[in-house]
C-alpha cells in the first residue's frame, strides 16, 4: 500500500465509554483471528451523507462535510492506528453528475485505489428517500463493473437520516424494510446479480444518524429510533463482514483495466494453427495428391517424342 499518514485514533476516546467498550472489543476480535489492518472504502451518490458517515466512525472531523456537492473530486484516506490496529477508511466524491456516472471521477477513484486491498464496502445512501431510480442503478453499476461482483460479498449498506419520522404514519420498521429491500434490489439488478443470489440478500443493511441532534441514551451513546446504539452496531456489522469468509479485493491494473485487448485469446492462436494444419492444409495437400494419381494425361504429353522426330 502507497505511503500514507497514519495517525493515533484519538477520535475513539471522543466516543460514550460504552461506544469506547464495544469497539476496543471489536478491534481485540479482528486482532484475534490475525486481522491488523483494516480498509473500507465508502461510496455512493453525491451529498448522501459519505463524508459524515466516515467522521462518525473516526469519531473526529476527519474529512470536510458539505450540505453542497464537494468541489474536489478527490478520494481521500483517512487512517488511524489504535493499539497495533490501522483502520483505514476511503471516502469517495459522488460519481453520479447530469444523471450520468462522471467517469472522469470514476477513473480518479479507481487510480486512487490501485494496489489497494478493499476489505469492506460501505454503500451509503439516504433513508429518508421514497423511491430508487435508474441513477441508483447506474452507481451500482458502476462499482460493480470497475471492481468485480465480488465486491458485494464485501459490502454492507449504510442508510443515513436515520432519525426520521416515515410520512403518513408509517411504521418505522416497516419504512426500513420498504426502503432496504427496493435498494437490495437496485443492487442486484445494477450488480447482475441472480434474484435468489445469496450474495444480494445477505447484504446487511444498516442506519446511521450523523446529525449532532441524534438521540442518546442514558450512557450518552447516539441512538437509533429503536434505541440501538448505532455506532458500535456498524462496526460490529463491519467486523461481520470482513470476517464472512469471502475474499478482499486487491484492485489491480488489471482489474481496473479490463483483461488487454493484445492479450486477448493469445493462447489460442497455435491451437488454431494447429487446427488450420490439419483441418484445411493436409485434406487440400490429399486432394492434390489423389488428382495427380488419377489424372489421365492427354495424348501430346504421353506421345513417343523420339518417334515423333523420327517422322522430321
Ligand atoms: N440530518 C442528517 N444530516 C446528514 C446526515 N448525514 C449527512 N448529513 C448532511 O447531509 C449533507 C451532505 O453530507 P456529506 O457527508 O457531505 O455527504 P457526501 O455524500 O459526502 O457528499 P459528497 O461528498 O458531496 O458526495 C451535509 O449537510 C450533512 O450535514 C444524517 O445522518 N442526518
Amino acid at each position: 500500500m502507497a505511503s500514507q499518514i497514519v495517525r493515533e485514533w484519538a477520535g475513539i476516546n471522543t466516543f460514550a465509554p460504552a461506544t469506547q467498550t464495544k469497539l476496543l472489543e471489536l478491534l481485540g476480535k479482528l486482532k484475534q483471528e490475525n486481522v491488523n489492518t483494516l480498509t473500507i472504502l465508502v461510496m455512493g451518490k453525491g451529498g448522501v451523507g459519505k463524508s459524515s458517515t466516515v467522521n462518525s466512525i473516526i469519531g473526529e472531523r476527519a474529512v470536510s462535510i458539505s450540505a453542497f456537492q464537494s468541489e474536489g473530486p478527490r478520494p481521500v484516506m483517512v487512517s488511524r492506528s489504535r493499539a497495533g490496529f490501522t483502520l483505514n477508511v476511503i471516502d469517495t466524491p459522488g460519481i453520479i453528475e447530469g444523471g450520468y456516472v462522471n467517469d472522469q471521477a470514476l477513473e480518479i477513484i479507481k487510480r486512487f485505489l490501485l494496489n489497494k486491498t478493499i476489505d469492506v464496502l460501505i454503500y451509503v445512501d439516504r433513508l429518508d428517500v421514497y423511491r430508487v431510480d435508474n441513477l441508483d442503478r447506474l452507481v451500482v453499476k458502476a462499482i460493480t463493473d470497475s471492481f468485480g461482483k465480488g465486491i458485494w460479498n464485501k459490502a454492507l449498506v449504510v442508510l443515513t437520516h436515520a432519525q426520521l419520522s416515515p410520512p403518513d404514519g408509517f411504521p418505522y420498521e416497516e419504512f426500513f424494510t420498504k426502503r432496504s429491500e427496493a435498494l437490495l434490489k437496485v443492487i442486484r439488478h445494477g450488480a447482475g446479480l441472480k434474484k435468489d443470489d445469496s450474495q444480494a440478500s445477505s447484504i446487511p443493511v444498516i442506519l446511521a444518524e450523523n446529525s449532532g441532534r441524534c438521540n442518546k441514551n442514558g450512557s450518552d451513546e447516539k441512538i437509533l429510533p429503536n434505541g440501538t446504539a448505532w455506532i458500535p452496531y456498524l462496526v460490529q456489522t463491519v467486523t461481520e463482514v470482513v470476517l464472512n469468509g469471502c475474499k478482499s479485493i486487491y484492485v489491480d491494473k488489471k482489474l481496473i483495466e479490463g483483461p488487454d485487448p493484445n492479450q486477448r485469446g493469445k493462447l489460442l492462436i497455435p491451437l488454431i494453427f494447429a487446427l488450420q494444419f490439419f483441418l484445411v492444409m493436409k485434406p487440400i495437400e490429399r486432394a492434390i495428391k489423389k488428382d495427380i494419381a488419377k489424372e489421365s494425361r492427354p495424348s501430346w504429353e504421353t506421345r513417343d517424342v523420339s518417334a515423333g522426330n523420327r517422322k522430321f
